[in-house]
């Protein structure tokens, strides 16, 4: 029987410009790559490796399923067909991403598509498609909305230097844009190692192969007697903000930690799904970040991430010198104390004015520490204005806020977030809050009082209660 090895296109790539654009690039690398090769053959419709079981690579990137051959035996060996699967395999990924699934028989895994249908996809490699009509003729790529042709992911998984895998841009992104949305592989909540590494491992035989694969290929910080629960800690990204509970996901896993994220991960208790959004503009090419760790100034955050997570974070944010790093670290030592602060009820009791005080200057301090992408902390912030405000009776403010905490919450967790929606309708009608005037009637107004022709600043000195 022989072992095979390989690689699957997974999901197949579209007819469509992008995808189009990549393959072609994908073929000319390759041809470039075999140049001076004998065994690596140009055909007027495919690449073909005189090797093995002759893998082929069609010029046709949507017919494409799948690059393997058998890889034992005497002809595979004296042919030398695995370094072509290798090399192939590497290229590939860089170009394609996640959507290139390796497997080798040996290490028992399988390709994801059925040989019949890889086999009639090799057939109709040899019969080009009817030349397209003009009308039908893709547009160039500036003109593609990468977003709205199905199936094109945003990013690709790529080796990225001292930190494993991890995703990369692959159009520029715009802010307030979902990168990822996807169910967890798996979900689990805290217990003793032993008896998670017994749940997992009746978690994983019940999954299909595909899934069994995803989580068996993350990464694990923490190997030894507990390997399911080592890739599960090294991976899982809580449901919920402060849930015990983790989830583990076939692409959210990949992304690393930033202290200055551009991205944001978030819990969908609605849909049950992991959405990422991005929370700056992303410039091709570049890494897709998200925050694991809860803040707090440099060293602080370093003893988190090495006990919780086993590395040492090499982003912008801990490699800045000396003394912008000691600026950085006093505004988030800053952001710590305003925050238990605005949190404080009694406060916000006794003297709200000073509360919205808070807010305001830590709204400041944000945006200088995140460079405009504070788009996460800028929502619970506005929110807990929000909060103040109409705990006072003061409508007209706290739908300000609601609306501004909506806004802020659909850049980094989308329209559809349950916590979206409710801030949302909190701005229309901000009194079914159940604070409304828990502490206070002293600032009672109502809603359509907001006033009308003040400039940012004079609205912003109103909306803060800073006039004298
Ligand atoms: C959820 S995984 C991310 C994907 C992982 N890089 C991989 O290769 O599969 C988390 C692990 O990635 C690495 N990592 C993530 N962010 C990092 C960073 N900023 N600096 C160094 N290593 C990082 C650490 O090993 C961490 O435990």
């Amino acid at each position: 029987m022989g072992i095979d090895a390989g690689f699957d296109m997974d999901p197949p790539l579209s007819k469509g410009g992008v995808d189009k654009q990549n393959w072609g690039r994908f073929i000319d690398l390759i041809k470039e790559q075999y140049k001076d090769d004998v065994q690596v053959q140009i055909m007027p419709n495919y690449i073909n490796f005189n090797a093995g079981e002759h893998p082929k690579l069609p010029f046709e990137g949507h017919k494409f399923l799948r690059f393997s051959s058998k890889v034992s035996g005497a002809i595979a060996s004296s042919s030398g067909v695995e370094r072509y699967i290798n090399t192939v395999t590497r290229v590939a990924k860089a170009h394609f991403g996640s959507r290139v699934q390796y497997w080798n028989e040996n290490a028992n895994q399988y390709g994801v598509h059925d040989w019949e249908k890889v086999n009639e996809s090799i057939r109709s490699y040899e019969q080009p498609d009817v030349l397209e009509t003009q009308a039908s003729i893709t547009p160039p790529l500036s003109e593609i909305d990468p977003v709205k042709e199905q199936g094109i992911a945003l990013f690709e998984i790529q080796d990225i230097p001292g930190r494993g895998r991890g995703l990369v841009a692959r159009f520029n992104i715009s802010k307030g844009t979902r990168i990822i949305c996807e169910k967890p592989l798996l979900t689990a909540g805290p217990m003793p190692s032993d008896k998670l590494e017994l749940f997992l491992a009746k978690k994983l035989k019940a999954m299909s192969k595909t899934s069994q694969r995803q989580f068996l290929s993350l990464h694990n910080n923490f190997q030894g007697k507990y390997p399911f629960g080592g890739i599960f800690r090294t991976n899982a990204l809580p449901c919920g903000s402060g849930s015990p509970i983790g989830g583990v996901y076939p692409t959210a896993c990949f992304i690393n930690h930033s202290c200055i994220p551009n991205a944001h991960n978030n819990w969908n208790s609605a849909e049950k799904h992991e959405t990422i959004y991005a929370i700056r503009s992303i410039e091709r090419g570049a890494e897709i970040t998200i925050t694991y760790d809860h803040g707090g100034a440099s060293r602080e955050r370093e003893v988190f991430l090495k006990d919780a997570f086993g590395f040492r974070c090499d982003c912008n944010g801990c490699s800045l010198p000396t003394d912008l790093l000691k600026a950085s670290d006093n505004r988030r030592v800053q952001i710590q104390s305003l925050d238990k602060a605005i949190g404080d009820p009694f406060r916000m009791m006794n003297s709200p004015r000073e509360s919205l005080s808070d807010c305001f200057l830590m709204l400041q301090v944000l945006e200088q520490e995140f460079d405009g992408a504070a788009s996460p902390m800028i929502a619970r912030l506005y929110y807990d204005a929000f909060q103040i405000s109409i705990a006072h009776g003061d409508q007209a403010r706290a739908s300000m806020f609601a609306e501004r905490a909506y806004k802020a919450r659909v850049i980094c967790e989308g329209e559809d977030s349950p916590e979206t929606l409710r801030v949302k309708s909190l701005a229309v009608k901000p009194a079914d809050h159940s604070s409304f005037e828990v502490c206070s009637r002293k600032w009672q107004t109502t809603r359509d009082s907001v006033p009308k022709y003040l400039n940012t600043v004079q609205f912003d000195k109103w909306l803060f209660r800073q006039e004298n």
